[in-house]
This record gives structure tokens, C-alpha cells and sequence, in this order.
């Protein structure tokens, strides 16, 4: 029985995690579970069918409408009290992190955005196992991150890491030549920046091939998703930035790949389900039977590989330019890039003006204010993320 703790397990990487582990209730036992409270009703349901010990709850507010909720969904069933027991329950918002450093033999950090940083460093500190969905936290913690874990101890749960993590699994990474990075390309792929101008949230929500949430599917149309993986990948598997190159594969069945040095290419395929990288990571590095549908090889499909118009769309570009100037500046590129999204989906900020603004950002902290890598703290990646958020938002506002 692994012992499981599970942040964000209202959002879409969550919900699919219990997803997973109920149809394998002999293999997982959940013990603790987070949310941020924003969907009180959900957590309580879960609460109820996979009886955490410890819940936590960012939003200390919401304590007593879940207390309620879990009495409400108990009485549905028919249980009188004592026939069930309440969970210990955390609230405000270092609950996720004080979770996270719960013993157990994996922590799954799916919280969306920064806030995932310091929930990330408490596994780690802890000594569990990390599944990490949260690719934001690893971005901006950078070398504080990788330091902080032991050789192993981090498991990539986001599908493109994942796929490298399998192609890379018993190889010789002398042998690698280059990571190659696929996006689909998002809703917007093959616009001209001149079609981009007016395009509206609920077009940029409808992403081609996956459904996930609101911060990371605006994430895939601005690709700034894919300059967080550009970062994420460099600091996962240890390999330069200039040796990572994205390529646009819109039918997201080709994870990634890794090319080696005799010219050979290793690419892992399935159809987008993050239910397949997530039964991975639980159990890692054995496999979970089950966990979702491969490819269908009977019917004719096809597969296609195109360059990246970086012209149209520049944010792996700037992801790579943060990620060379290190310390700090990685924590401002996406704490701009979360003030931006919400500015955008708010009709505060223009599409094109999302990449525009963490350009300017960028560049404001890189004059003045940036910490370099040698001199990195978690403080300084806060007050660098508090920064980058409350420029954009000034930005965003100047705007209109
Ligand atoms: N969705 C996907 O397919 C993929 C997602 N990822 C990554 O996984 C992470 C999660 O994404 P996704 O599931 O789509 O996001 P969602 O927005 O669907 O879910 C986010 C979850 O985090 C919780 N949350 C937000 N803030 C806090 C906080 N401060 N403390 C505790 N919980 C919090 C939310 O709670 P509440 O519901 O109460 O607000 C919710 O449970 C992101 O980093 C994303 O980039 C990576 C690959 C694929
Ligand atoms: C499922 C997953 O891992 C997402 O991060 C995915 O990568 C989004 O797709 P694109 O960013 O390639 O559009
Ligand atoms: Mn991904």
C-alpha cells in the first residue's frame, strides 16, 4: 500500500489522480488531501470516498462550509455520527505545505502556480516522493528545488516529462544528444499575429487535444506552457537549455523524445490522457496496469512534426532568456505570466499583450533587481514573484 498525499485534488490533474488510484484501492491508500476552496462540495465528496486523515484548505474562510458539506454528504448516505470519523483539518494558506510534509511515501503537487513552491520544498524536506504536476514550483525554486532532492526523489507527472523521463530510463545520458520538446501548438496554431489581436478567453480556453485547467490551457495557447517545460526539462534531467527544442506535433499522441548522439530518437506515444503519466508516477519506476487506453493501431492515423513560428508566438524564446539569467528571473517570467492570465481572462489585457507584458517585466527585473543563482533564497524568489505580479497588474491596468 503506497501511502498518498494529494495537493489540489479538486483541479483537473487531482481529480484524475483519485480517478486512477480508485480503480487501484488495493495498491493506494489517500491520506491527505488539498484544496484551495473553491469547490467546497467536491472535496467534501472526496473526503467522504477516500478518507484522508489530514485535509487542508488554503482558504481558512471556507472551514465551516465544509465541515457543513461533509455532514450534508454523510446524511445522504445514511450515516448516523460515529459511523465515520472527521478528517484532522488544516486551514490557511501554509495548510498545503504543512500536508505536504505529512509522512507518507508520495506527495502528487498538483496546485496550480507559485503557490506550489514552498508544498514542493516540505515533501522534499520530508523525504516522501514527489509527483510533480505543479511545474511552476520547480521553475521558480530552480537550483533551491534540485538541491533540495535527492537523486530520484522528483517524478515528472506532466506528460512531456514523463515521456523523457521513459525514453531517458536505463540509457546512458552521455549518449544524449538533444531533448525534443512537442506542443501541440494550441487553439491558435498557423495564426499570424495580425489574426491574434482579437481573439477572446473562450477561444484560448478551447484547447485542440486537452482538457485541463483554466491557468494552464491559456498557458498552451500563449505558449507559455511550453517555455515552463523548456525550464522544467533543463531542471529535471540535468541538461542544457540550447539542448532542448520544441516542435509543434498537433495530435499530442508523441509526448517528447530524446535523440542520441549515434542518431537514433526514442519517442514515447499514447493518446493525451494524463491518466497514463500520472498512474506512472505514483508507482515509478514500476508501471500501473490499467491505468489508461494505448494507441489504436488498427485504424489509419497520422502524425505530423512542424517548426515553431517563435515570431507568432515567443514566449519559449523569453522562457529561454529567463532560464539563461537564472536566479530570480524565472520566478518573475511566471508570476508576470499568472497576473497576465488573469488580466486576460478578466478583459483587462489583449491576447498579444500577455507575451508583451512579461517581455517588459522581464526586462525591468533583468536592469534592476534580479538575484543570480549563486545568491538564490526563497525569500528572494517570493519577493521576486510578488514583484513580477504586481507589475504586470500595473502594466495591465496602464494598458486600458
Ligand atoms: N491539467 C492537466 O492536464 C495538466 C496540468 N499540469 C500542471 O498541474 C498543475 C495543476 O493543474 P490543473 O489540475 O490543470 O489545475 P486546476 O486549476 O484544475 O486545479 C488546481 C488545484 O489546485 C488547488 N489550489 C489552487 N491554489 C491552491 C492553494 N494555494 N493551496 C491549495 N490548493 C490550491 C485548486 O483548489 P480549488 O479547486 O479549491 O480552487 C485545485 O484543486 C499546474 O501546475 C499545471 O500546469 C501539468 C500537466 C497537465
Ligand atoms: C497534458 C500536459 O502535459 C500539458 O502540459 C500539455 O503539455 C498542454 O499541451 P500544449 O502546451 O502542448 O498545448
Ligand atoms: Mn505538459
Amino acid at each position: 500500500m503506497r501511502k498518498v498525499v494529494l495537493l489540489g485534488s479538486t483541479g483537473s490533474i487531482g481529480t484524475q489522480t483519485l480517478d486512477v488510484i480508485s480503480t487501484r484501492r488495493d495498491r493506494f491508500d489517500v491520506v491527505g488531501l488539498s484544496a484551495s476552496g473553491g469547490n467546497i462540495e467536491l472535496l467534501a465528496r472526496q473526503i467522504v470516498e477516500f478518507r484522508p486523515s489530514v485535509v487542508a484548505l488554503a482558504r481558512a474562510s471556507k472551514g465551516r462550509e465544509l465541515m457543513d458539506a461533509l455532514y450534508a454528504v454523510a446524511a445522504e448516505r445514511g450515516w448516523a455520527q460515529g459511523e465515520y470519523r472527521l478528517p484532522k483539518l488544516l486551514l490557511g494558506p501554509d495548510a498545503s505545505t504543512e500536508l505536504a510534509a505529512m509522512e507518507c511515501d508520495v506527495v502528487l503537487n498538483a496546485i496550480t502556480g507559485a503557490a506550489g513552491l514552498e508544498p514542493t520544498l516540505a515533501a522534499l524536506r520530508a523525504g516522501s516522493t514527489l509527483a510533480l504536476a505543479n511545474k511552476e514550483s520547480l521553475v521558480i525554486g530552480g537550483r533551491l528545488v534540485t538541491e533540495a532532492a535527492l537523486p530520484g526523489q522528483i517524478v515528472a507527472v506532466d506528460s512531456e516529462h514523463s515521456a523523457f523521463a521513459q525514453a531517458l530510463r536505463g540509457g546512458r545520458r552521455d549518449e544524449v544528444r538533444r531533448l525534443v520538446l512537442t506542443a501541440s501548438g494550441g487553439p491558435f496554431r498557423g495564426r499570424t499575429r495580425d489574426e491574434l489581436h482579437e481573439v477572446t478567453p473562450a477561444q484560448a480556453l478551447a484547447h485542440p487535444t486537452w482538457s485541463m485547467g483554466r491557468v494552464v490551457t491559456i498557458n498552451s495557447a500563449t505558449l507559455v506552457n511550453k517555455g515552463l517545460e523548456l525550464l522544467e526539462a533543463a531542471l529535471l534531467y540535468d541538461v542544457d537549455l540550447d539542448d532542448i527544442v520544441v516542435t509543434v506535433h498537433p495530435q499530442s499522441i508523441v509526448h517528447s523524445m530524446v535523440e542520441f548522439f549515434d542518431g537514433s530518437t526514442i519517442a514515447q506515444a499514447s493518446p493525451p490522457d494524463m491518466r497514463m503519466p500520472i498512474g506512472l508516477s505514483l508507482t515509478w519506476p514500476e508501471r500501473l496496469e490499467g491505468s489508461a487506453a494505448p494507441c489504436d493501431w488498427t485504424t489509419a492515423s497520422t502524425w505530423t512534426f512542424e517548426p515553431l513560428d517563435s515570431a507568432t508566438f515567443p514566449a519559449v524564446e523569453l522562457a529561454r532568456r529567463a532560464g539563461k539569467a537564472g536566479g530570480t528571473a524565472p520566478a518573475v517570467f511566471n508570476a508576470a505570466n499568472e497576473s497576465c492570465v488573469d488580466a486576460f481572462c478578466d478583459g483587462r489585457l489583449a491576447f498579444l499583450e500577455i507575451t508583451e507584458t512579461i517581455a517588459r517585466c522581464l526586462d525591468e527585473h533583468l536592469a534592476d533587481g534580479h538575484v543570480p543563482n549563486e545568491a538564490l533564497t526563497v525569500d528572494a524568489v517570493l519577493a521576486a514573484d510578488a514583484w513580477g505580479r504586481s507589475r504586470a497588474a500595473e502594466l495591465a491596468g496602464a494598458r486600458r
